[in-house]
């Protein structure tokens, strides 16, 4: 690995009842990076998210997040070492306040409904102060979650991943469903959480990813087709045959 990588995946396949859906992939994620991953639908993005969380293990091929190599981990031991996922669809408790879900979601408390019966410390209070104000949520904190918008729903989700502390968030498709302003406001969100974390974030949306402005890489056929600026990669005739031209 080298010295300046955060996560890096070298030579990674993984095959489906003989379909190689992940093809000698190669992936550097430098400290304190964020980085947009796009592809067409099948190039392989979710399934490299699933390797790097222990969800699949690959045949073949090492990936190292610090130092740690994390094919020989399982999942709950990949998030304990600062990994968090948030998955497209938000699956927060609907029937509990914003407050509340957050309050579950904090790594220093096991996660458990009697918490909310249980006072909780200062600490506790000022760290989800924290999060309602980086995911806009700081005028919603006393709303049922049920009763949120999709948009708000999908903030409260990442504020949950937040709580949790880790070091990298994956996010898989954040923005899908939301409004144009939303889709914006996620893209700011997500860059001011880019100032203290790492991020790989999956999405199709091009109008985001150029907000992001971040390096992209492009997948195609469980390998890296492209990377670089959206501007470059999106001029590069090979992405325009298998993707944005499309
Ligand atoms: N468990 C599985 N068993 C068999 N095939 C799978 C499995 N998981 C993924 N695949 C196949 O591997 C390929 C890559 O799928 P993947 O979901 O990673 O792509 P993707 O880039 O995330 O696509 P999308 O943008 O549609 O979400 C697809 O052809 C898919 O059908």
């Amino acid at each position: 690995m080298s010295e300046t990588s955060l996560l890096e995946m070298r030579d990674v396949s993984v095959t489906f009842d003989g379909f190689r859906a992940i093809n000698a992939l190669n992936l550097t994620l430098h400290p304190g990076e964020m980085r947009a991953i796009i592809g067409p639908n099948g190039a392989g993005k979710t399934t490299m998210m699933d390797i790097i969380t222990g969800k699949t293990r690959p045949d073949t091929g090492t990936v190292r997040f610090c130092g740690e190599d994390l094919t020989k981990l399982d999942e709950p031991a990949i998030a304990r070492l600062g990994i968090g996922r948030k998955f497209q669809k938000p699956t927060v408790f609907e029937a509990l306040t914003v407050q509340e879900n957050l309050l579950l979601s904090l790594s220093s408390i096991r996660a458990s409904f009697s918490v909310l019966l249980a006072r909780f410390s200062g600490k506790e209070q000022e760290r989800i102060d924290q999060i309602l104000e980086i995911t806009r949520l700081k005028d919603h904190a006393a709303r049922q979650a049920g009763g949120m918008s999709h948009g708000q729903k999908q903030w409260l989700e990442i504020g949950m991943l937040l709580g949790q502390e880790p070091d990298l968030l994956l996010v898989d498709e954040p923005v899908a469903g939301m409004t144009d302003a939303e889709t914006m406001a996620t893209a700011e969100l997500l860059r001011e959480i880019n100032q203290t974390r790492s991020v790989v974030v999956v999405e199709h949306d091009m109008d985001f990813v150029r907000a992001l402005g971040v390096t992209v890489t492009v997948l195609h056929e469980g390998s890296v087709l492209a990377e670089g600026d959206l501007e470059d990669v999106s001029h590069d005739p090979r992405v325009i045959e298998v993707y944005l031209g499309r």
